[in-house]
């Protein structure tokens, strides 16, 4: 993608997660590659994030500000020199690679500030979309707030009552663009048939197909659908979750014109044949559909938050603590590049729709 003005460059807030994984490492190392596309505002520790940067490239500038200066007067005015970072400083001193519910509290102001960003502060959004390294679910737990994933933490401060999970990725060896989006987040599997509804799995239908037109453009979604059980449920001598819930509402989508089909055996649906024609997989829960998206693009694969009022992408991979653990330059920043990239292109087409409807 060619450089940018610097007016027309979308403002993206890109939070670093946590601390003492490989999140503040790629979030730098990506930020300033693409500089001159997006106007990164690294969300983080600025003491931290100068010592990392430093240790990565002493060539790298970055230029702090705080919370208070940004509420009161925005953001400066920004060039290619230097990365803005928005300090959010950190209770504890970090040793990479070893969590600290410490500073569970802080990873939390990050995404905090992100959201209040992309609402308005002083009359106007500071942010176009947010941009969210890894960080680790557990910790904020051990800090003590109730923590599932950025996904359903960003509903709960948005209050939005329902998003979606999707990660997308390119394959390679000209194999189509994938897509899967999940029909649950983060839930205990034994929770999963309880919360395969027929009111939540529409609502989820409907959020998927909204927003692979709006916002992918896809003028016509068509969407793949897996079943829950082995075999699609085998006519209901292997669960009746297809019989009951899947089928009747993917037969009811399809009457309000929207193109999902199935139930389809998970463990068939992922091939060529079947992916070719299709925009989408709705998988039914997390390790159904992920680890199929993350064996074929791992490294360059996004996940994207639909439903949401705000643009949120972020990475395919967790905090990865083992690699930070031994030190800088272990990890890859493809995953981090291609999610700028994303949020790049969906400011761009909601600034081109907002254009249109003007
Ligand atoms: N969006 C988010 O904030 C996410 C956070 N997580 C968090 O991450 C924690 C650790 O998750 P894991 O299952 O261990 O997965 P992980 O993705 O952190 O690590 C799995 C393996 O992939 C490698 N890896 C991950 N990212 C890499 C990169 N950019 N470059 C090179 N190698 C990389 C790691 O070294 C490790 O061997 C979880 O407990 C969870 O809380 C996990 C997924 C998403
Ligand atoms: N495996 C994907 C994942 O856990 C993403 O979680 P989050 O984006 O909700 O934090």
């Amino acid at each position: 993608m060619a450089p940018q003005s610097a007016a027309s460059r979308p403002v993206l807030a890109i939070t670093v997660g946590e601390p003492a994984g490989i999140g503040p490492e790629i979030a730098i190392r990506a930020a300033w590659a693409l500089r001159e596309q997006a106007n990164c505002v690294l969300v983080g520790d600025a003491a931290f994030l100068a010592l990392t940067a430093s240790l990565i490239d002493p060539t790298i500038r970055l230029s702090a500000l705080s919370i208070q200066a940004l509420r009161n007067g925005g953001l400066p005015h920004f060039g290619v020199e230097r990365l803005a970072v928005v300090d959010v400083p950190l209770a504890a001193h970090v040793v990479p690679g070893q969590l600290d519910p410490e500073n569970g509290l802080a990873v939390l102001a990050t995404l905090d500030l992100a959201i209040e960003g992309c609402r308005g502060g002083n009359d106007r959004a500071w942010f176009d979309a947010i941009v969210t390294a890894p960080l680790q679910k557990s910790t904020i737990n051990d800090a003590g707030i109730a923590f599932s994933g950025h996904t359903e933490y960003l509903a709960e401060k948005t209050g939005t009552p329902k998003v979606v999970m999707m990660l997308a990725g390119a394959p390679g060896h000209d194999q189509p663009y994938l897509r899967v989006a999940l029909a649950t987040t983060h839930l205990p599997l034994k929770d999963v048939p309880g919360a395969l509804t027929r009111d939540n799995l529409t609502q989820v239908l409907d959020i998927l197909h909204a927003d692979l037109r709006d916002k992918f453009g896809i003028a016509a979604p068509v969407i793949l659908v897996t079943g829950l059980n082995p075999h699609a449920g085998e006519n209901g001598y292997l669960g009746r979750e297809e019989i009951d819930v899947i089928t009747p509402v993917l037969i009811e989508a399809r009457s309000r014109g929207i193109d999902a089909r199935g139930p389809y055996p998970a463990d068939t649906l992922f091939q060529p044949k079947y992916l070719k024609d299709a925009d989408c997989v709705l998988a039914m829960y997390h390790d159904q559909g992920l680890p199929v998206l993350k064996h074929a693009t791992f490294g360059r694969g996004i996940n994207v938050t639909l439903g949401l009022p705000l643009i949120r992408i972020s990475v395919d991979h967790g905090t990865a603590l083992d690699l930070a653990a031994q030190g800088l330059g272990l990890a890859d920043c493809g995953s981090m590049e291609e999610a700028i990239r994303a949020a790049m292109h969906m400011v761009a087409a909601r600034r081109a729709a907002a254009t249109t409807n003007n």
